[in-house]
């Protein structure tokens, strides 16, 4: 069963568009969302949020068509959290926590005071004097403490200090070795996806270029550096994209499968991989 399914989703604005897009997260595992700056990774989470309408296809979460009334008894299994927390500004911790109590049936106290604790949150601070950083914290905690089976994340690790992300990236690994917990999250943070995803998918101008397993890619793709003429030499299918080495030659990225063999291949990090798709996808 997957946690997630998007198929053909289409989204129109001026001036942009979400164009086809159809993914899937299996249940039990974690999937990275990358793209650019306004490569529509926000907008993907909104409509799989049912935040907004597709213009066309549908997206479902654990199974519920998440723009169907049914979706809303099962919000519960759902937490969330965006890239722009969205609590009163004047309430504190203590008092959200009060709030979330008469929200979710499944709300735990005990849980929540745990998270305020180990992110270090104060508990009687007004939410708008809280740093971006704390406002992300205590949307991690909130997202955690209603017993949720899905976790999806809008750049939920952005303005963490490298000590919390850490945590938080070793609270979401905990999260799903529970068997039917599954995670999206978006983050431009490579490293961070490359350690805790299984699945990546790489969003481009509102398409999505692909979305495949994370050992899969590591294992397509190689690092060549070596002169421009030898480079010049491999069947142009097999390189990605390149850029000068700084020694005078060429680095580049190329399919194992198309290289020939004798060729040194370095292993390439996904954040490699997605900086050359890229720079390929711009000059192709
Ligand atoms: N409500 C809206 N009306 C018009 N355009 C919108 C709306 N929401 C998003 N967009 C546009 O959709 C595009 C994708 O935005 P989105 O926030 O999804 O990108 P993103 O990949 O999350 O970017 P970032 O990494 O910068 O957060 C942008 O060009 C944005 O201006």
């Amino acid at each position: 069963m997957n946690a997630i399914e998007l198929s053909h989703v289409c989204k129109h604005f001026p001036g942009f568009s979400i164009q086809d897009l159809t993914f899937a997260v299996p249940s039990g595992t974690i999937c990275g969302l990358v793209g650019e700056n306004g490569a529509g990774k926000s907008t993907t989470i909104r409509l799989l949020m049912g935040a907004l309408r597709p213009d066309s296809g549908t997206c479902s979460a654990l199974g519920v068509d998440t723009s169907s009334p049914e979706f809303l008894a099962i919000k519960e299994d759902v937490g969330v959290v965006l890239d722009e927390a969205y609590f009163p500004e004047v309430l504190n911790a203590d008092q959200v926590g009060r709030v979330m109590t008469r929200t979710y049936q499944r709300w735990d106290a005990k849980v929540y005071a745990a998270y305020l604790r180990r992110f270090d949150l104060p508990l009687k601070k007004a939410f708008k004097d809280f740093s971006r950083g704390m406002r992300m914290k205590l949307s991690i905690a909130v997202a955690l403490s209603h017993s949720p089976k899905l976790l999806v994340l809008d750049e939920a690790t952005a303005g963490l200090d490298p000590i919390v992300r850490d945590e938080v990236l070793e609270i979401f690994n905990e999260f799903t070795r529970e068997e039917d917990h599954s995670i999206l999250i978006s983050s431009h943070i490579l490293s961070d996806l490359e350690k805790l995803c299984d699945y990546i998918a790489f969003l481009h101008q509102g398409r999505l270029l692909f979305c495949e397993e994370k050992d899969f890619l590591l294992d397509r793709y190689g690092l060549l550096s070596d002169t421009a003429e030898q480079i010049e030499a491999l069947q142009p299918e097999a390189v990605v994209a390149k850029e000068p080495n700084g020694y005078g030659g060429v680095r580049c990225l190329v399919r194992r499968d198309l290289a020939p063999t004798g060729f040194q291949l370095e292993r390439p990090t996904v954040e490699d991989i997605i900086l050359f798709l890229v720079k390929g996808a711009k000059e192709a």
